[in-house]
This record gives structure tokens, C-alpha cells and sequence, in this order.
């Protein structure tokens, strides 16, 4: 459902362009005072200074809101969580606690596979209500577009499921989110394949890739390309078959382990790497050279207690950042996008101009969408978040509290709160 909109007397904060911003230009935004945007049918057709606009309310066919102020950001775009599962792993949070690592949490049959058993054993409408619950939190947050993955499935019945839950919570009218699926069949290796990795790739390449394309069920394909899990020459086949079918490629990558994620990503032309804990240093010359998104994902740092990736070195490299919450059952329950940009802007040392370029039109590109979302100019969707305040500093300031007071989708006004 499309509005038509105008917001005027705003403070607009925006970065600028219809690709991702990389290294030094993730720092520039636009600041018009007194600004005025007018939004038509869903889509922006005016960026500029007042034009005399004083009452609010719906007249002239617009409705008609004043911002008395305060900044206007775009919708923040979250390009990496999994908010489809079943059932939580609150018991591993506290072996963790106790000084467990998550890997061995999985080697001993936890982790991944228990989200898997509980998500195959819920059905349809409880796993979309769910599902539907963490939207509208992230709503309330100031998320505009979120992309979701499968891979709590693994197999063929529950994958399709999860990437079907997505496009029906994508098609409902009164989405205030706009959902990106990806297709993460390489999650883990099923307990039925076990020690059978290779026959496991070439059940997804030989049996779900078709599946998922021909249904148009994912944009990407996805693959946690890690020690232990899938290597890099899995992953390599994988998602090489999985361009042949029109699906762009993306990599948990040297989340753990320096595997050489993304070099593999830089190698392939993926859309983006994600995680980057341990991404080396001609990784990251790579990315920057391949024009690979890097997205970063400060929570899963936080939950996980490691050290976080070098979001720094990265955008000094000319690497296009992106920061995304990571929402999921087990390394990170949290899609708190508050607390992603204090800890970015803390830990990885952003400066809060770049933190919002990270998580608006970078992480736009990292959907394929820096043509249609991720900053406020004219062509793009009217999606918009309004704070509290005219001094955006407060974003990282207000650590982990949430200061967006309207989220805006396609021109429709969402109050935080209703
Ligand atoms: N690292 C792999 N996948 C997820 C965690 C999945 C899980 O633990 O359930 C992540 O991005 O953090
Ligand atoms: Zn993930």
C-alpha cells in the first residue's frame, strides 16, 4: 500500500548515489535544513528545501507532516539476519557463558542443528507468526527492508518452507518491511549426511538450486564457509552453480577462522562477505578491489565475545561496509539496530556518518537495491526513518535505546509505539 506523502520542515540526513559507497565517500552525507520530501504514489518525487508547507493533516491529496525539525534519515536496510526459525537456545548462551566455545557447541551436536530440529517441527503458521513477530520489532526499530535467510531447514521440504514463509510475509498488504530471501541451504550439514559433505553440495546444487530459481523463492545463495562446515572449495562449487541459475552469491565468511572467505568472495564477484572476523589482510584488499560488500555484524561479536572485525582498516582499504544485526537463535539473539551502531561506532571505530551510510544504502547494495532504497533522492522508495532529535549524533549516543520515533514505508506513516 502506497502513499502520497510530504514531510516538510525535516532535517534530512542522507548519503547520495545509486551504488555503494566505498571507503572515503561512506563519510559524505547530504544535511538539508529545512527540508521538505514529498513522496507520490510510494516513490519520491521532491528532495529539497521548504516550499511553503505549514499544517499538517491530508489536503492537495497529500497527507502532510511536520517534522518541526527533526532529522530525517532513510529506512535503515538490515542485510543479514535468519528471523525464520523455530524454538531458542537460551541453555547455549549460558555454556557459552561459563567459556564453551560455539563451535564446540556444534561439534557436539548443538548449535545450528538444534534450531533445525525445532524448525521442523513447527508448522507453517506458527513458524510465520513467529517470523512476523521479529518484523515488527525491526519495524519499530526503524527497518525498512530486511533480508531473511533459509538454512534452519536442510532439506528439501523445510528450506522451501522457510523461503515460502518469507515471500507470504512479503506479499502481505500491511508489510511495513520489505523482505529480501536468501537461500541458505549450506548452513550445516544435515545429521543425515553426516561425513558426507560433498553429497550434501550436490544434493543442493543437484536438487534445490533448480527448485529455489525456478519458483524465484531467493535472490542469493548463501553458505557458512568455515572450518568445519563447508570449505572453500565447497563453497566454491556451490555457489558457482548457484550464478549459473541467476543467484547472486554471498559468504559467511572468516567468522572463526581465517579460511579465506573473502578472497573466495572477491574470487566469485559475490554480492557481499559477512562477518569478516578474521578476514586477512589480502582479503580485504580483495573485497575492496572486487567491489565485494563487506558486512559487518557488531552484535554477533558482542554475543559471541570475540574480537570484532576491523570495519576501520576496512573502509582505509576502500572496502563499501555494511552493517546488518545478524538477528538469529544462536550466535546472536539481538536484531537491536541501537546497539549495532553503538558498537560499530565504539569497537570497530566508524564515525557515525559512516555508520549510516553502512546501514542504509550499503546495505542496499548488498541487497542489489542501491537503485530503489538506502538514501533519500528523487526515484528511490519513500522509505524513511524520523528521530527524536535535529542532531543525529545521538544515534550512537543513545546506546542501545531507541531513538527513531516514526518509521515511514512507502510513504505510509508508521508511529513507533502503534
Ligand atoms: N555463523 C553462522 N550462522 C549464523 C548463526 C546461526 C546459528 O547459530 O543459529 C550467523 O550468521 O551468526
Ligand atoms: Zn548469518
Amino acid at each position: 500500500m502506497n502513499e502520497n506523502l510530504i514531510i516538510f520542515n525535516a532535517r534530512i540526513v542522507t548519503p547520495e548515489g545509486f551504488t555503494a559507497r566505498k571507503g572515503s565517500e561512506m563519510a559524505h552525507l547530504r544535511v538539508i535544513e529545512n527540508g521538505t520530501v514529498e513522496v507520490t504514489d510510494g516513490i519520491i518525487t521532491y528532495v529539497g528545501q521548504n516550499r511553503g508547507e505549514t499544517r499538517d493533516g491530508y489536503y492537495q491529496h497529500y497527507w502532510h507532516y511536520n517534522a518541526r525539525g527533526r532529522c530525517l534519515l532513510p529506512g535503515f536496510v538490515d542485510s543479514h539476519t535468519h528471523f525464520v526459525f523455530g524454538g531458542e537456545r537460551a541453555e547455549e548462551f549460558s555454556w557459552r557463558l561459563k567459556g564453551e566455545s560455539y563451535m564446540s557447541i556444534m561439534e557436539r551436536g548443538g548449535g545450528i542443528a538444534s534450531t533445525v530440529k525445532a524448525t521442523r517441527e513447527l508448522g507453517f503458521l506458527k513458524l510465520r507468526s513467529a517470523a512476523e513477530g521479529y518484523l515488527k520489532k525491526m519495524s519499530l526499530m526503524g527497518v525498512t527492508t530486511v533480508e531473511g535467510k533459509s538454512g534452519y531447514g536442510l532439506d528439501r521440504e523445510t528450506e522451501l518452507l522457510q523461503l515460502k514463509i518469507m515471500r507470504s510475509l512479503g506479499n502481505d498488504e500491511q508489510r511495513r518491511i520489505d523482505i529480501v530471501p536468501t537461500f541458505l541451504g549450506a548452513h550445516a550439514l544435515p545429521t543425515e549426511y553426516a561425513g558426507r559433505a560433498d553429497e550434501y553440495i550436490d544434493f543442493l546444487i543437484d536438487e534445490m538450486l533448480p527448485v529455489v530459481a525456478e519458483n524465484q523463492l531467493a535472490e542469493f545463495c548463501d553458505v557458512f564457509c568455515e572450518k568445519g562446515v563447508f570449505s572453500i572449495e565447497q563453497s566454491r562449487r556451490l555457489l558457482t552453480a548457484a550464478q549459473a541459475y541467476g543467484l547472486s552469491a554471498k559468504l559467511h565468511a572468516d567468522e572463526i577462522y581465517p579460511l579465506g572467505g573473502a578472497e573466495l568472495a572477491a574470487e566469485l564477484g559475490a554480492l557481499s562477505a559477512d562477518h569478516l572476523l578474521q578476514a586477512s589482510d589480502a582479503g580485504i584488499r580483495a573485497m575492496a578491489d572486487a567491489g565485494v560488500v563487506a558486512t559487518l555484524l557488531p552484535l554477533t561479536a558482542f554475543a559471541l565475545n570475540e574480537p570484532y572485525a576491523r570495519g576501520r582498516e576496512m573502509i582505509d582499504a576502500g572496502c563499501a561496509v555494511a552493517l546488518a544485526t545478524d538477528l538469529n537463535p544462536g550466535s546472536c539473539f539481538s536484531g537491536s539496530v541501537p546497539l549495532t551502531i553503538a558498537l560499530a561506532c565504539i569497537y570497530m571505530k566508524l564515525t557515525i556518518e559512516e555508520t549510516i551510510t553502512a546501514l542504509t544504502l550499503n546495505g542496499a547494495a548488498a541487497l542489489r537495491r542501491a537503485d530503489r532504497i538506502g538514501s533519500i533522492e528523487v526515484g528511490k522508495q519513500g522509505d524513511f526513518i524520523v528521530l527524536n532529535s535535529d542532531n543525529y549524533h545521538i544515534l550512537p549516543y543513545y546506546i542501545g535505546m531507541n531513538s527513531v520515533i516514526m518509521t515511514i514505508k512507502g510513504g505510509m506513516l508508521y508511529p513507533v509505539g502503534s
